[in-house]
């Protein structure tokens, strides 16, 4: 069984206008308003390509209501943790000649609220996937998926972590199965500015020395490229299309990743063509990536 874990989910308003100026009205040609949040588009993309997960986290408010109604439209399966003050927060992605993006904070999650998703993540079992993905609340300590690797630690679960700095180099002394920071959080960790493709691979090589099993760094445009726990290592240019929309295109390579390898039974190579395919399919739609769509561009690449 899969199981996603968002933190901080939300609802993603994504607007586009001809031109955006800052500290004038700004009036939209274009609106919508989606579920997001990492965990929360992974359980999505699965569901897309096929496959059922259980999304996990924490939701407050009418925003988390509309996040669990669309989740049920979307068929994912979800047993959120339910706040009783606040709401979950609402992120703004506006499209216009850039691309402006306004991440809420979030609600507080109180100790007793934190240990009912950990019972929960208790009753995981060997051969189970868990996907901890996304930034998390203020409020919160960024040992946190530190925290739950450790409490599932020698189980058989494969953890794949999404996340951002600390939230990601705290985890890798528990060896997740796969990490996928885009080249920039990679730079990031390191407080260094990544340009060639042998920078990159030199620091996703020291997230492996500090523990990550297969490192999967994602490019934009430019594709992704993966280092595997046996050494090898794979580049992909991204396939050729029109970008209309890259909120979630992080999270489709991993549904894409995750699909490819449980389809393949362990082929790296197939699992990365097949995460590139759905990062891109969602990169070239308004919504995340559909099958259909997938193995249209994934024809293109292997
Ligand atoms: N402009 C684009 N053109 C083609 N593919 C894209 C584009 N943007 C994203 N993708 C696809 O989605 C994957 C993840 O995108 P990226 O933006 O690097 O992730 P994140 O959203 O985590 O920053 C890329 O590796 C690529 O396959
Ligand atoms: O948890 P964070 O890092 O604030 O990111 C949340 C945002 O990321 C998204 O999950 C999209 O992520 P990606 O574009 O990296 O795939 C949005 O749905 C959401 O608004």
């Amino acid at each position: 069984m899969i199981y996603t874990v968002t933190f901080n989910p939300s609802l993603d308003y994504i607007v586009r206008m001809d031109k955006f100026t800052a500290g004038a009205i700004n009036r939209v040609n274009y609106e919508q308003v989606l579920a997001g949040g990492k965990g929360i588009n992974v359980s999505i993309v699965l569901k897309n390509l096929g496959h059922e997960s259980t999304a996990l986290g924490f939701l407050a408010g009418f925003t988390g209501e509309e996040i669990k109604d669309q989740l049920k439209g979307f068929g994912v399966k979800s047993d959120f943790v339910q706040l009783e003050k606040g709401f979950s927060r609402i992120n703004v992605k506006a499209k216009a000649d850039c691309e402006t993006e306004i991440n809420g904070q979030g609600p507080d999650i109180s100790e007793a609220k934190r240990e009912e998703l950990f019972a929960q993540l208790d009753k995981l079992q060997e051969g189970d996937t868990l996907v901890l993905a996304g930034s998390i609340p203020k409020t919160l300590p960024d040992d946190i998926y530190q925290k739950i690797m450790a409490r599932l630690d020698g189980k058989g679960i494969r953890i794949v972590v999404d996340a951002e700095k600390n939230l990601l180099l705290n985890v890798l002394q528990y060896h997740p199965f796969l990490i996928k920071p885009n080249n920039h959080e990679l730079g990031d960790m390191f407080g260094v500015k990544l340009t060639t493709d042998e920078e990159i691979i030199t620091y996703a090589k020291k997230l492996q020395e500090k523990g990550a099993q297969n490192v999967l760094i994602s490019m934009a445009g430019d594709g992704a490229i993966l280092l595997t726990a046996e050494g090898k290592s794979y580049k992909c240019p991204a396939p050729k299309g029109k970008l209309i929309n890259s909120v979630g295109a992080g999270d489709s390579m991993v549904a894409g990743f995750i699909t490819g390898y449980m389809e393949s039974e362990g082929d790296f190579e197939k699992a990365f063509h097949m995460g590139v395919a759905t990062g891109s399919a969602s990169a070239f739609s308004e919504n995340l990536a559909t099958r259909p769509e997938v193995e249209a561009l994934l024809k293109t690449i292997a």
